[in-house]
């Protein structure tokens, strides 16, 4: 069969790497990189260039990790852009970010890291799209690029949560304050499914009647709503507390409150930060940075006594109201605006700080200069991390130990637990019982 030749506008590329996005990456004949999602390394593609974007035409080989997606809105839905490489692959790829990171932050000397991996069906928070469509909603995550996509299916979802899909679609599809996009954050904590409703209209007296009714037929504790991101939360529907089990303390978490996404992997990072703390006496305090509602706080109070900070209103109201009788206190306290100084930091023995995703920014500098010479960082950005480490690794801190927590499956997201210390003693005990 005589092929022509592929016209200026098609060009054949090898993909080299994958993006922080998951896409894969690799390079026309002029030098400019492209990006083309639903490709592995090593795979050669066809490719139509215009000026606007870069098409997939044919695969034209198969990377050796790659399998077949096992759901089918792989490709549509935003939620799984990795879902096509194999789970051992993409775990691999991710520790290898994380190790790509801590190199060029400035730390050579790595000890081998502990890994772990979320299991299918086991997501317990989720924020989903919501859009009035034509005989009712479309109720899912974007597209990567475009409207959201109707969760027909989903292999991430916690079972209790995926069996709500079908109501809520139903009952969401009847309320007259969806009147175009909203949102609905789902938490599914120890006393059930949380819903967060955000609509562009006012609950009328019937929506907030037909929610009541849907969380008590549906078990579901309580319903708050908003009119969108940032606004003030109420309450539509509780009729059963709201609670859930962090180390041995029951907290009442609020409204739409940062959760891990899995409960395995949280006690993966609970567990690693645990494992990272420096020996302790009675007296030493743990100064715990970014502590939401207390997934980390009450598990570390059962070392030593914990000043946990934290920024949300809400998050640290419930953590200090559940505080009695354990050994935590409790501070609200906007760590970008007022970081905690090096003399803050006196009492330290050691600080524990799970930064969001851009990073702990003003507090970095303070940290750096204090006298705290063991820190456990937990991160959910490698490049906030690469960002925020480059400083201890210039202030003498080596990493004794790292975990890579696949918490977000077939995402890129990834999770690390960095353990570092600029305690001399401590780094040599620690390379000889790695050695
Ligand atoms: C990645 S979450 C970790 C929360 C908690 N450690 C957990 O595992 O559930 C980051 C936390 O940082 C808080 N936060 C964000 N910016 C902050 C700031 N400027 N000052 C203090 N806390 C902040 C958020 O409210 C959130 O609770």
């Amino acid at each position: 069969m005589v092929t022509s030749p592929p016209s200026p506008a098609h060009q054949k590329v090898t993909i080299r790497d994958i993006g922080r996005e998951g896409d894969g990456i690799g390079q026309l004949e002029n030098g400019q990189i492209v990006f083309v999602p639903g490709t592995l390394p090593g795979e050669e593609v066809k490719l139509r260039l215009n000026d606007q974007e870069t098409e997939l035409l044919e695969r034209l080989n198969d990377s050796p990790v790659r399998v077949e997606a096992g759901c089918s809105l792989a490709g549509i839905c935003g939620g799984c852009v990795l879902q096509h490489m194999q789970d051992s692959a993409l775990l691999d790829w991710k520790v290898a970010r994380v190790e790509k990171a801590l190199g060029q932050a400035g730390f050579q000397e790595l000890p081998p890291p502990q890994r772990f991996q979320a299991a299918p069906h086991t997501r317990r928070r989720m924020d989903f799209a919501l859009q009035r469509v034509e005989g009712g909603i479309t109720l899912g995550l974007h597209a990567r690029k475009g409207a959201p996509v109707d969760m027909t299916a989903c292999l991430l979802l916690h079972p209790r949560l995926a069996a709500l899909l079908p109501p809520l679609r139903e009952v969401l599809g009847s309320l007259g304050a969806l009147t175009g996009r909203g949102g609905l954050n789902v938490n599914l904590l120890d006393s059930g499914p949380d819903l967060t409703l955000e609509t562009p209209a006012p609950l009328s007296s019937s929506d907030q009647a037909k929610l009541a009714a849907f969380a008590k037929e549906w078990d579901i504790p309580r319903i708050s709503w908003r009119a969108g991101p940032g606004k003030p939360l109420e309450t539509v529907a509780q009729w059963q507390p709201v609670h859930h089990q962090f180390g041995q303390t029951k907290v009442s978490p609020p409204a739409g409150a940062f959760m891990q996404a899995t409960q395995e992997m949280e006690a993966m990072i609970a567990a690693a930060v645990i494992a990272g703390l420096p020996a302790l006496n009675r007296k030493d305090r743990i100064f715990e940075l970014y502590a939401g509602c207390g997934t980390l706080t009450f598990p570390l109070a059962q070392h030593g006594h914990v000043q946990a900070y934290e920024g949300h209103a809400g998050a640290i109201a419930a953590l200090q109201a559940a505080t009695h009788g354990t050994r935590v206190t409790g501070f609200s306290r906007d760590l970008n605006r007022q970081p905690l100084l090096p003399q803050d930091l006196k009492a330290a023995r050691v600080v524990v700080l799970d930064p969001p995703h851009a990073g702990a920014g003003a507090q970095i500098a303070p940290l750096v200069r204090s006298e705290v010479r063991d820190v456990v960082y937990v991160s959910c950005n490698p490049q906030a991390l690469e960002t925020d480490l480059a400083s201890l690794a210039q202030a003498g801190f080596e990493v004794l130990a790292w975990t890579v927590i696949d918490q977000f499956l077939w995402s890129a997201e990834v999770e690390s637990v960095i353990v570092l210390s600029r305690d001399p003693k401590r780094i040599r005990k620690a390379r000889k019982a790695a050695a």
